[in-house]
């Protein structure tokens, strides 16, 4: 079976195919800058060098049109037709409290992503967009959503609930929900594998640091707790994103520089984080280049952000009474030595030994950088939201066609 797997953001649209038999992936790629004076449409059919265009797409349904046009274009397409596709899956941010697992798409799973907008303005309606697309162009092909918060359905009521008014949970829902869900029971599966442990025997810390990032408690196998909140926002800080701060800023800043709530509302999620103190960039690579040419700003970024990780492992290691491993995962989690060692040089009191010839090694692969005596292991574990989203995929359509 072919399925078509959807990340669709408000201005960009990221894609891969996949050949569920031997779960390889036929083609990918994505398009950026939907809706500008250019977009960029990047296509990789497997094996080959990716291709570039530059174009004007104004909407989502055009971004899927074109996609698929590549698909089964003469020279560089993977598929002799578009009908070979048998499902498309989309990567679905909130799911509040009525999704614990992923669900083949009707009217009312609509409904429902619609309803949450409020709760992630920046992801659920480019999401809800990229549903109508395929629509659009497939009209009859299912279509599954596979949701951020549908992992962390699990955490016990202590880790989910606020502690204000318990009216605001009962009328309207306001919880932590934990968001990269997909991705963190990806990696602890894979890290339960890897140290050749039962998952349900495991206290795991699993960190998820790329554009967004959260960090979880991963209790036998289930979300224990997980930084992200009610929204995105709450946890670790991110690129643009604050993270944690005191609650009491909103009022008084929103009061003292005459902001609106939609104001406060972006200052927090697109102008904080490692863009704010370092005023150089969100990018991580940028930061850490910065730093070489003795850039005071951008340490100070890096140092908090390291800083506030750091307090998140210590609080979950009390959380769970003791951990096994750290998993590091995602863009900056997968690719900053810097930061794993920053990080792990001060973990020791959990008897935390980082392999530091290990951990400086670059390699794509899945690899532990802890040493042999350390208590705690260390592993950085690729993540795969994409496979994890074609997998569900697959078996709620095939379950349907044996239904049928
Ligand atoms: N070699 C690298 N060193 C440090 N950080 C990196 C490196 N490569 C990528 N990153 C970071 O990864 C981030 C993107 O992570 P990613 O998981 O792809 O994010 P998202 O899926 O949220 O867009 C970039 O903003 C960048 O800071
Ligand atoms: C939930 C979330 O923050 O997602 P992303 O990291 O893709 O922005
Ligand atoms: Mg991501």
């Amino acid at each position: 079976m072919k399925i078509l797997v959807i990340n669709a953001g408000s201005s960009s649209l990221k894609f891969q195919l996949y050949e569920m038999e031997n779960e390889s992936v036929l083609a990918k790629g994505k398009v950026e800058r939907i809706g500008m004076d250019s977009a960029i449409l990047s296509y990789e059919p497997t094996g080959k060098n990716e291709i570039r265009q530059v174009e004007e797409i104004l909407e989502h349904t055009t971004a899927i049109r074109k996609v698929l046009d590549w698909l089964v274009h003469k020279e560089e397409g993977v598929l002799g037709s578009i009908k070979e596709i048998q499902a498309v899956g989309h990567r679905v941010v909130h799911g509040g409290e009525s999704f614990s697992s992923s669900v083949v798409v009707d009217e009312d799973v609509k409904q429902e992503i619609k309803r949450l907008f409020d709760l992630a303005p920046l992801h659920n309606p480019a999401h809800l967009l990229g549903i109508h697309a395929v629509e659009a162009n497939m009209p009859d092909v299912p279509q599954v959503v596979v949701f951020d918060t549908a992992f962390h359905q699990t955490m016990p009521s202590q880790s989910y609930l606020y502690p204000v008014p318990m009216v605001l949970y009962k009328k309207h829902k306001v919880r932590r929900y934990g968001f990269h869900g997909t991705s963190h029971a990806y990696v602890s599966d894979r890290a339960a594998k890897l140290m050749q442990r039962p998952l349900d025997e495991l206290k795991l810390v699993t960190c998820h640091i790329g554009n967004g990032a959260s960090c979880t408690a991963v209790l036998n196998g289930k979300s224990y707790d997980t930084s992200m909140g009610m929204t995105p926002l709450e946890g670790l800080m991110m690129g643009t994103r604050s993270g944690d701060i005191d609650p009491a800023i909103v009022p008084y800043t929103m009061g003292k520089e005459e902001l609106t709530i939609g104001e406060v509302n972006s200052m927090l999620n697109k102008h904080s984080g490692l863009m704010a103190i370092s005023g150089i960039s969100s990018d991580m690579r940028e930061i850490v280049q910065a730093m070489g040419t003795g850039d005071r700003s951008a340490t100070l970024a890096f140092e908090m952000y390291e800083y506030r990780l750091r307090k998140y492992i210590g609080a979950y290691a009390a959380a769970m009474n003791g951990i096994d491993a750290i998993v590091f995962t995602a863009g900056v989690g997968e690719n900053s030595a810097d930061l794993r060692a920053a990080v792990c040089r001060k973990l020791t009191f959990l008897g935390l030994e980082l392999d530091e010839e290990a951990n400086e090694r670059r390699s794509g692969e899945e690899r532990r950088i802890s040493t042999d005596s350390s208590k705690v292991q260390v592993w950085v574990i690729p993540t795969n939201e994409e496979l994890v989203i074609a997998r569900d995929t697959h078996q709620l359509i095939s379950d349907r066609i044996d239904v049928v």
